[in-house]
């Protein structure tokens, strides 16, 4: 495989950014070699600077879920272009999402657009102190919230990738209000809360998390999480940046049947542009300014190509209902072909799946935390990355992460992919 230019470039970006990559995942680091560079993406596929194209297993971390260049998109923003790029005054666009996002996801009530995930979540975590008069909040170990301070303590994603889940920078006195529990275990909730009576805002997590690779919630988990912020007046927010509009229309909440007091939501809400949102029950949203206290403001926040760019995605995954049966027998085909391939070939690695989530684990145990997920195996987790590109199959470049599968994977490209599967892990071991 020829991939020069994505190694020359590599070298020249390393001059002017830091790491050579403008967010840190995207570096090769923990697989080795050189990250590719991208000239350019359709349908099911990714081409680098040579040409050379992949089958997309990440699809720009989520958003891509009807696949790449979609003309209902690419359609939406062209024309909107033609009106003008900003205006940094209230549209007619931002109301006709903010009606579509409340109609789709059951918990949200009002809701405010803001530019990414990472903003999503800081200013609901603001919210949630100024609405309780609270400090703390808990999260969950392995759990990636974007980068604000208070989330980057026990992080997931590159955080851990990178191996700083705790990053410096962000001072003792942040660190101290952000307790950590453990995903799936709700007696260490119990306890957390009965030592922190009365001080703590929220609890905040992925409530089907992809960030230390997929785990699935235990039954009665959610229910309990519900149960316990209800009884003690925690706001329980759902951070849905990774599985809104993917799971189901309305997200993991709607899936598992729990609604929460927020949401924050990102990636597929902005159809591939820059978009996050959070919102919740009307009497908590109305605490944000200029109806409330809380501060929270963004120069380019609800901007119209963006925003016409997600009403095109939002607007046809609420309206065309097989999307999410199809979304779900792709996964299910990828995952268990997967799990069939390792079986015959006398390998137990973990496959977690959920619709078009998955993450393959190189670890005979089950991985339903963040102590199970540290136990894979990186190493080989790298090699099997490595063979499966040279096979042009485009992974995630971390054992610490889900994919996120688009509908534009047919059944012959799955086959391809369950190939590659085969030949990779019959190369690793041999
Ligand atoms: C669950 C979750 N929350 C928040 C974020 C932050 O979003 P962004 O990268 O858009 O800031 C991400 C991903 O990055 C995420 O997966
Ligand atoms: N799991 C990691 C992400 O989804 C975010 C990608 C990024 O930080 O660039």
């Amino acid at each position: 495989m020829n991939i020069s230019e994505s190694k020359r470039l590599f070298s020249e970006a390393q001059n002017y950014i830091p790491g050579g990559v403008n967010s840190p995942v995207r570096a090769f680091k923990a697989v080795g070699g050189d990250p590719l560079f991208i000239k350019r993406a359709n349908g099911a596929f990714l081409y680098d600077e040579n040409d050379n194209e992949y089958i997309e297993m990440i699809n720009s971390w989520g958003p891509m879920i009807l696949g790449h260049n979609h003309p209902l998109i690419r359609e939406a923003v062209i024309k909107a272009m033609e009106s003008g790029t900003s205006f940094g005054a209230p549209t007619a666009k931002e109301v006709q999402i903010a009606e579509l996002i409340t109609s789709m996801v059951p918990s949200v009530e009002k809701v405010r657009m803001v530019n990414s995930g990472t903003e999503a979540t800081m200013s609901a975590i603001r919210l949630a102190r100024g609405y309780t008069g609270r400090d703390k909040f808990i999260k969950m170990e392995g759990h990636y919230h974007g980068h604000g301070d208070s989330f980057l303590i026990s992080a997931g994603s590159g955080a851990m990738t990178m191996g700083n889940p705790d990053s410096p920078g962000v001072t003792k006195g942040t660190a101290r209000d952000t307790l950590l529990a453990p995903y799936n275990d709700l007696e260490a909730i119990r306890n957390l809360v009965e030592a922190n009576k009365g001080e703590i805002a929220a609890l905040i997590l992925e409530p089907v998390p992809g960030n230390m690779g997929l785990c699935i919630p235990k039954d009665g988990y959610l229910e309990g999480l519900r149960e316990i912020c209800t009884q003690e007046g925690i706001i329980l927010i759902f951070d849905e940046v990774m599985t809104g509009f993917r799971l189901s229309k309305g997200g993991a909440q709607e899936l598992f049947g729990v609604t929460p007091d927020m949401t924050t939501l990102g990636k597929i809400i902005g159809g591939g542009l820059p978009v996050g949102a959070y919102g919740g029950k009307k009497e908590i949203m109305d605490f944000v300014s200029p109806s409330g206290p809380v501060y929270q403001a963004g120069t380019l926040s609800g901007n119209p190509i963006a925003m016409s760019a997600g009403m095109a995605i939002l607007n046809e995954l609420n309206e065309n209902s097989e999307i999410y049966k199809e979304l779900d027998e792709i996964g299910s085909k990828v995952a268990e072909g997967i799990k069939k391939i390792n079986s015959d070939l006398g390998f137990d690695y973990t496959v977690n799946q959920l619709g078009s989530m998955y993450s393959l684990f190189f670890s005979s145990k089950e991985v339903n935390n963040f102590d199970d997920a540290k136990k894979a195996d990186v190493g080989l987790f790298g090699q099997y990355f490595q063979a499966m590109l040279h096979r042009g199959i485009y992974l995630a470049p971390s054992q610490f992460e889900s994919l996120f599968l688009s509908k534009a994977l047919s059944t012959d490209l799955i086959d391809k992919i369950l190939t590659s599967h085969e030949e990779s892990v019959k190369e690793i071991h041999s």
